[in-house]
């Protein structure tokens, strides 16, 4: 396979058309979800010529952790449903390319078990913050204890999305067998339904986690300069620009397009941005934007289900591939040297 959408061609193969449906539908009528990568495609590239230079660097530093491409795996739920050994396989090939992984809340492998399986991976948590604040705390003690360098702090889900696919699909929950296993409490099981995408979550829960954990916070959903801003104000280390890949409110901007005010906004904070990353180009036009890294979510899926640990090798591979070839075409020697002027609207 030779590029992102071809993993996903493979994976709609070996899946179960409610698991495919589950991983890559969005909400309402997907206008968000088609929106995140019209736009990219939509923005021009403007390369500059003679600039010499025999070797590009693509690594980036993020809230102290490097990574060797400005390319990061969003956090994704239930692993298990694309591979046997789910988030264990992707650790593994996460590690081998030295990037970041993203371990969601509501992984099907524990996160001390992904930890376990790569000691050398570098892990953020993905949280959603519950209203019972003690089962909260729990959860990012044990994010802590396994090592993980950044809390991720989703945002952007007061409730969860329509996912029409989902309630045709009847899915509504996972398999016999497969749990989350970052929600098992003692001797019982973590199930979907205990997640709450709650309406109360607001800026007092993000002070209450500044007091609750040394680990740099970051917000993962931010669309708007406002938002921005008071995130700045509340002590947070870093933003990501994120629908969700659609699949929360449908309609709201595709997240390129929304980039350049929330960075302009953010107070220097670093500003991550995801939905719709499918090509090396797609990466630059962010960086160009300003975002300091991207995140991919989907197209790991696809490499998870398509050949397992290779896959996911594989999608990481071949985006590095073509991030490096995208900026020796637009002169540049380092990721560092994109700028808005690379970019025509
Ligand atoms: C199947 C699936 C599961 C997801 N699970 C989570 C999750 O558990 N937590 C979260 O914050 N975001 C979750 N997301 C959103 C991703 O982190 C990310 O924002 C989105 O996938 C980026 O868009 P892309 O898939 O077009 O790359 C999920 C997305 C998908 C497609
Ligand atoms: C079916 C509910 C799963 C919620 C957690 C995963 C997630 O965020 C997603 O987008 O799916």
């Amino acid at each position: 396979m030779r590029t992102l959408r071809e993993y996903e061609a493979v994976a709609r193969e070996r899946l179960d058309p409610v698991h495919y449906d589950y991983f890559a539908g969005g909400a309402g009528d997907e206008v968000t979800l088609r929106a995140n990568e019209a736009s990219l495609a939509r923005l021009a590239l403007l390369p500059r010529i003679l600039r010499g230079g025999a070797r590009r660097e693509l690594g980036v530093t993020l809230l102290g952790t490097g990574a060797s491409m400005p390319v990061l795996v969003a956090p994704t739920a239930f692993h298990r449903l694309a591979a046997p050994d789910g988030e264990r396989a992707t650790v593994r090939a996460v590690a081998a390319a030295d990037t970041i992984m993203i371990v969601s809340m509501a992984a099907t492998v524990a996160v001390e078990d992904i930890a376990a399986e790569a000691p050398d991976a570098k892990l953020w948590f993905q949280l959603y913050v519950q209203p019972d604040l003690a089962f909260t705390e729990a959860i990012v003690r044990r994010a802590e204890a396994a090592g993980c360098r950044a809390l991720v702090v989703t945002v952007d889900s007061p409730a969860l999305g329509r996912r029409e696919r989902d309630g045709r699909n009847g899915f509504h929950d996972l398999p016999d067998g497969l749990y989350c296993e970052n929600l098992r409490i003692g001797d019982s099981p973590g199930h979907v339904r205990q997640i709450a995408m709650s309406p109360e979550i607001s800026w007092e829960h993000i002070a209450w986690l500044r007091d609750v954990t040394e680990l740099p916070i970051v917000l993962k959903g931010v669309l708007r300069a406002e938002d921005a801003r008071l995130a700045a104000g509340a002590g947070v280390a870093g933003l990501i620009v994120s629908n969700h890949g659609g699949r929360q409110l449908d309609t709201v901007p595709a997240t390129i397009d929304v980039l350049p005010e929330v960075v302009d906004a953010a107070g220097g904070l670093p500003v991550l941005m995801d939905g719709g990353i499918r090509r090396g180009t797609d990466v630059l036009k962010a960086l160009a934007l300003g975002a300091s890294a991207v995140a991919i979510g989907r197209p790991v899926v696809w490499g998870l289900a398509a050949e397992g640990e290779q896959g996911v090798k594989g999608v990481l591979e071949r985006i590095r591939d073509e991030v490096d070839d995208a900026l020796v075409q637009c002169g540049c020697a380092s990721v560092r040297d994109l700028d808005r002027t690379y970019v025509r609207c």
